[in-house]
């Protein structure tokens, strides 16, 4: 009996999906999406008329549609990303419907009771996903499933010799990658438990595992180790630091190699490091940039590695929790065009660092953040290390170390400071 009612609905679900297709009627959410609007202050009254946002054109994709409209004058872009929630939560406002394409999926044999109930709950809390974007028209696509909540990291995602760091997916599942060697320096922020430290431990295993003779790693930790502990022995590890004396110290050192590399490259009429092919990159990576800001010297320090560093192969991995215009100088943010905002208490916030609003808008879901490259923005969820998986892969560039005394006094690390410059044994 069982059997014969899902049959029949097969054969009369195809039949209707195949009048559906035909008539061009295939379901879509351009009518709700134009309501919601109008109901949500987006038209604009002018004089007698009322100015709407008008469809132009909207495509099907695996993921699910994509409508392009044209915003009318007296609105911008940041007015409708202003309104994604209501956007977002007016499209899920709706009826559950189990359709023909959730019945193909389902194995006709003794469990399918189970499956039609398994079937009916995740129907219930499925949820559209929406993410806007702009290139002169406003671009809304609607995703039928919402983006993976974690995704874990995969040896595959190592790419030998590469200046390229996996940063996230997209929901289309394309993997946005933070190529060093193109975008140079990186601002990553977010809220509290958001996954900061969790993408600079990737990106730090990652440059370590696929350029372990080129690349040079100064770490500053400045919440108490936790984020970069275990790197602290890797040859590839130069200056490690847990607090901003010693880090301001270590900077200046950087600052002089860095000097050294810039007239090297400059000097020799080339462009960057990459054109006067010298293989050695130095990555200056901050895990809390806040702690620092009081420290003029190191602040100037980190300005002018932004504004020089991109020359001479020395790049900067700026990672704060408390995005200000005073954690973030306008100078170094000017020279930081690359930026991975998670999650945001306000909308302020998220125009420091993505000169934008949006990434108060992410769902409170840790490794979800925007990452912005000039004009490219992108939704991505970022994979995630575990501790276990990064030990093994650098477990063989662990190695014995010693402190060394620098010539140059500025090296010094002050009395108990834990700075840490190191030399193999
Ligand atoms: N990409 C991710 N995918 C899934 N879970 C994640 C991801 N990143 C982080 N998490 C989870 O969130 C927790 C907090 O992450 P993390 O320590 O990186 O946050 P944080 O932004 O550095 O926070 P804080 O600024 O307070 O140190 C992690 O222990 C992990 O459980």
């Amino acid at each position: 009996m069982l059997f014969e009612i899902l049959t029949t609905s097969i054969f009369g679900g195809l039949a209707l999906n195949a009048f559906v297709k035909k008539k061009g009627l295939a379901t879509n959410d351009s009518g709700k999406i134009q309501r919601i609007m109008a109901l949500s202050d987006l038209n604009v009254k002018d004089g007698k008329d009322t100015l709407t946002t008008t469809l132009i054109r909207k495509k099907q994709h695996s993921w699910g549609w994509e409508y392009k409209y044209r915003i009318p004058d007296g609105r911008s872009f940041n007015d409708y990303l202003s309104k994604m929630d209501v956007l977002q939560d007016g499209l899920n406002n709706r009826r559950k419907k189990i359709n023909f394409t959730d019945l193909t999926k389902l194995k006709f044999d003794r469990t399918i009771i189970q499956q039609l109930q398994e079937l009916w709950r995740t129907k219930l809390t499925e949820q559209k996903e929406i993410e806007l974007d702009f290139d002169g028209l406003l671009i809304i696509r609607v995703y039928d499933k919402p983006l993976a909540t974690k995704i874990d990291w995969d040896e595959m995602l190592l790419k030998p010799k590469s200046w390229s760091v996996p940063i996230g997916y997209t929901r289309k599942g394309d993997l946005i990658e933070h190529n060093f060697d193109k975008s140079k320096h990186l601002i990553i922020a977010g809220a509290t438990g958001y996954g900061k430290s969790a993408i600079l431990k990737l990106v730090v295993t990652t440059l370590i595992d696929q350029q372990p003779d080129n690349a040079e790693l100064s770490l500053i930790d400045l919440k108490g180790g936790s984020a970069f502990h275990r790197f602290r022995n890797c040859k590839q590890v130069k200056y490690y630091s847990r607090d901003p004396e010693s880090a301001e110290d270590f900077l200046k050192n950087v600052q002089i190699d860095m000097q050294k590399s810039f007239e090297k490259v400059v000097d020799n009429g080339f462009e960057d490091v990459k054109e006067a092919k010298i293989k050695k990159r130095h990555f200056i990576i901050i895990d809390e940039a806040a702690d620092l800001s009081e420290y003029a010297d190191a602040m100037d320090i980190i300005t002018d590695i932004a504004r020089r560093g991109r020359s001479a192969g020395f790049y900067l991995i700026f990672c704060t929790q408390y995005p200000t215009a005073q954690v973030i100088p306008s100078q170094t943010k000017r020279n930081i065009i690359a930026r991975l905002c998670y999650a945001v208490d306000t909308d302020t916030a998220s125009r420091v660092v993505l000169d934008e609003g949006g990434a108060d808008k992410l769902p409170d879901i840790p490794g979800r953040g925007i990452y912005k490259n000039n004009v490219k923005r992108y939704i991505i969820q970022s994979p995630f290390i575990e501790n276990e998986a990064i030990q093994q892969q650098i477990e063989p560039y662990i190695i014995k170390k010693k402190e060394v005394e620098h010539e140059d006094e500025s090296s010094q690390s002050k009395a108990g400071a834990d700075i840490a410059t190191f030399t193999e044994v």
